[in-house]
């Protein structure tokens, strides 16, 4: 698969269109062609006279606003190719085959462009017909005669690649457009990948919005490109339903979500929320604490959602009375025994707590009611409803289903052993009930010093009251990162629609980080789902994923390494800095320097302990540095990583600092050794390694 630049060839036009030999030339023609139809696109937007239609002036606000997107999201913007590839079709589309059916030519691109006449100028990378250009192979050509791909120098059309699928003596070759889209140097925020996604990452892209898709893929196998461009895939196959019922996508941390913000935007979807787990349960309170680990993984236990269904549904008591209404002369009695039947059956039921308070009222009144029938009269709803609200029916209800408040009951389950050892007998261990007290008991919900882990707690409590709203669909990205109870909240947030699940369990860094998917699954409350695994990886070099992949058989045995699309020679340097710690961070600076000789970002990953001091040594060396989550710019390349923070993030050349530290720095060996592994595959053109302490047995191999 020859790559053609401009100028450089002259092969005849094969459809004789243009006038031209040169196949650039009719190309750019068909780019200056789509580019004009864009334009009248949206000049007939904009010419849109909405003064006649609407009755009034909130319907025209409306109208104007909708106008407005559509002319923001017609722009044509200079530095994203208006098309990416070519589709020959061999027959027509939809046509009988054995008819021998002229061929069709599609260009396939970000979004649908049509000429005046309104036939196709650009096709919807994510539109049926767009499909094969992703999966048409040699041995499954799908009808596809040439595949041709388009690469661009800022904003210029200037090469292309064909690949003529039906062709026997054509040989097969990795794409070198694909190889110099990758290696293209980064400066700023993710960048979408829609030009070259490859085929095993299609079918998850394009997977229905049905099913649940749980993606297992080693670092830079493009897990994270591949759940945002399937978001952007099921807005358009499912617009009106995702409108109505909304998207989320869920990332580690803040810095991360800064990092990936701009993709669905490039894509031309404006409307998808991004939200860390913490952000989704932190809605009444303020997290201000920290937990130890072991008391941590008590509390992200799945067991607890047991414990907290029994504390909430203790709340509900036995009547002991019968509930008497007074109405004008008459009194109506409902008995104990008779309510207490009411109660067993709102507890069968299993209904929400807040559900069941609500309901219960209405019981007793229509009890309430047939007596009043029984008597002689006709009451209607309006009696029934009135009854409800009697004094004496809500002051049962207040005794028997009070309401509740779900951090109150959190706050008491941690302040109060006797509270917590009525509802964790049985479930936790005497041992966990201890970890989970606090050593102060907090006074009020205000004042307690809730942790990230708490706020979890009380979001399950929320949800045993009313029921979490539920979205359309749901991306969790590093996802082996979570709690089985974090599971559970997120899953609370998709449990009427799907969800992407995006993970490597060999990224796992958390104490409670889950070991089986199945497991990770079964608490999101999605069992059913599908695991898919990517092994082809984008992002490092072979070199040095071979390199990190060392660490494997001690942090995830069974996983199997990822096999790198890209031969990179030299892109790994490992150096040991004789001397002491003022060497070292010389060195380190040194290192930096050097890549920066190159183009794109650079990386210094540390342990957190070691940022202040490198930082530090950098500004005394005269360089500016960023923190992760700030953008970098042609200008600002140089970002300091703490350890903690790298995950899902890459940069074009890193330096990583005393790989000892890094894994010292978390509470056990493997944890250190993941740490590590996360750290080592950050790099897509250049990885030193610098080290005064010995490396880790495991890295150091024969
Ligand atoms: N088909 C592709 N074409 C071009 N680039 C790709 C492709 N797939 C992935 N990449 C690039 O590879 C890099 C890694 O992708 P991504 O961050 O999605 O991987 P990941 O599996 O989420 O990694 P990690 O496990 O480290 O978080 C990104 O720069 C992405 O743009």
């Amino acid at each position: 698969m020859p790559a053609h630049v401009a100028e450089s060839d002259s092969t005849p036009d094969p459809t004789g269109t243009t006038g031209t030999t040169d196949p650039l030339a009719h190309e750019r023609a068909h780019l200056a062609a789509s580019r004009a139809a864009l334009r009248g696109m949206r000049e007939d937007v904009q010419a849109l006279d909405i003064r006649d239609v609407t009755a009034n002036w909130v319907n025209a606000a409306v109208l104007q606003s909708q106008i407005d997107d559509r002319i923001k999201a017609l722009a044509d913007l200079s530095h994203t190719p208006l098309f990416f590839g070519r589709l020959d079709y061999l027959h027509a589309v939809g046509g009988d085959l054995a008819e021998g059916a002229d061929g069709e030519r599609f260009y396939i691109g970000r979004r649908h462009v049509h000429d005046a006449a309104g036939d196709p100028m650009v096709i919807d990378w994510r539109a049926p017909v767009s499909q094969p250009y992703y999966q048409a192979s040699r041995t499954d050509p799908q009808d596809v005669g040439l595949r041709r791909r388009f690469g661009y120098t800022g904003g210029e059309l200037t090469a292309y690649e064909d690949e003529h699928l039906t062709d026997p003596a054509e040989a097969e070759h990795t794409s070198r457009l694909l190889q110099a889209e990758i290696e293209r140097p980064r400066v700023g925020p993710m960048r979408d990948i829609v030009a070259t996604i490859q085929p095993e990452q299609d079918e998850i892209v394009r997977s229905g919005l049905g099913g649940t898709v749980c993606v297992q893929g080693g670092p830079g196998t493009g897990k994270t490109a591949v759940g945002l461009h399937r978001v952007a895939y099921l807005l358009y196959a499912h617009r009106e339903r995702l409108a109505r019922t909304g998207t989320l996508v869920i990332g580690p941390n803040r810095s991360f979500l800064h990092y990936i913000e701009q993709v669905l935007p490039a894509l031309g979807e404006l409307e998808v929320k991004q939200a860390t787990v913490d952000d989704l349960v932190r809605t009444g309170v303020e997290v201000r604490g920290e937990d130890e680990a072991a008391t941590a993984v008590v509390k992200g236990d799945a067991r607890m959602a047991e414990v907290l269904r029994r504390a909430i549904r203790s709340h509900v008591t036995a009547p002991v009375e019968p509930v008497v209404v007074v109405r004008g002369s008459r009194r109506w009695r409902v008995p104990a025994y008779e309510i207490q039947e009411m109660v067993d059956e709102l507890l069968a039921r299993d209904m929400r707590y807040g559900a069941a308070h609500e309901a219960l009222p209405q019981r007793i009144a229509h009890a309430v009611l047939v007596r009043i029938e029984e008597a002689g009269e006709a009451p209607d709803d309006r009696v029934q409803n009135a009854v409800a609200r009697n004094p004496a029916v809500k002051a049962a209800v207040k005794a028997i289903w009070p309401a509740v408040d779900p951090a109150k009951v959190v706050l008491r389950l941690l302040s109060d052993a006797e509270f917590l050892a009525a509802h964790a007998g049985g479930v936790l261990s005497e041992e966990e009930q201890k970890r989970l007290l606090w050593a102060k008991p907090a006074r009020s919900v205000k004042s307690a010093k809730w942790s990230a882990a708490d706020a979890v707690l009380i979001d399950e409590a929320g949800d045993l009251v009313a029921r979490t709203h539920s979205l359309g669909h749901v991306v969790l990205d590093e996802a082996q990162d979570l709690s089985p109870m974090q599971y559970r909240a997120v899953g609370r947030r998709c449990s009427t629609g799907s969800a992407t699940v995006l993970g490597d369990l060999a990224q796992g860094t958390t104490p409670w980080s889950t070991e089986s998917w199945g497991e990770a699954l079964f608490h999101l409350g999605k069992a059913e789902a599908v695991v898919e695994e990517l092994t082809a990886g984008f992002r490092v070099p072979r070199e040095v994923i071979a390199y990190a992949s060392r660490l494997l058989p001690a942090i995830s045995p069974g996983l199997a390494a990822v096999e790198s699309v890209r031969e990179s020679p030299g892109s790994l340097a490992v150096r040991e800095v004789p001397g002491g710690a003022e060497e070292l961070d010389a060195a380190v600076v040194a290192a930096c320097e050097e890549s920066l000789r190159h183009e794109g970002s650079i990386g210094l990953i540390a342990a957190d302990a070691r940022i202040p001091v490198l930082g530090a040594a950098l500004e005394a060396a005269g360089h500016v540095y960023l923190s992760p989550g700030e953008e970098t710019t042609a200008a600002s390349r140089l970002t300091l990583v703490p350890a903690s923070l790298a995950k899902g993030l890459e940069y074009d050349y890193v330096v990583l600092d005393e790989p000892a530290a890094v894994v010292d720095g978390e509470p056990d060996e493997r944890t250190g050794l993941r740490r590590l592994y996360v750290a080592l595959t950050r790099a897509v053109s250049g990885l030193t390694v610098l080290h005064a302490a010995p490396l880790p047995k495991v890295l150091v191999q024969a």
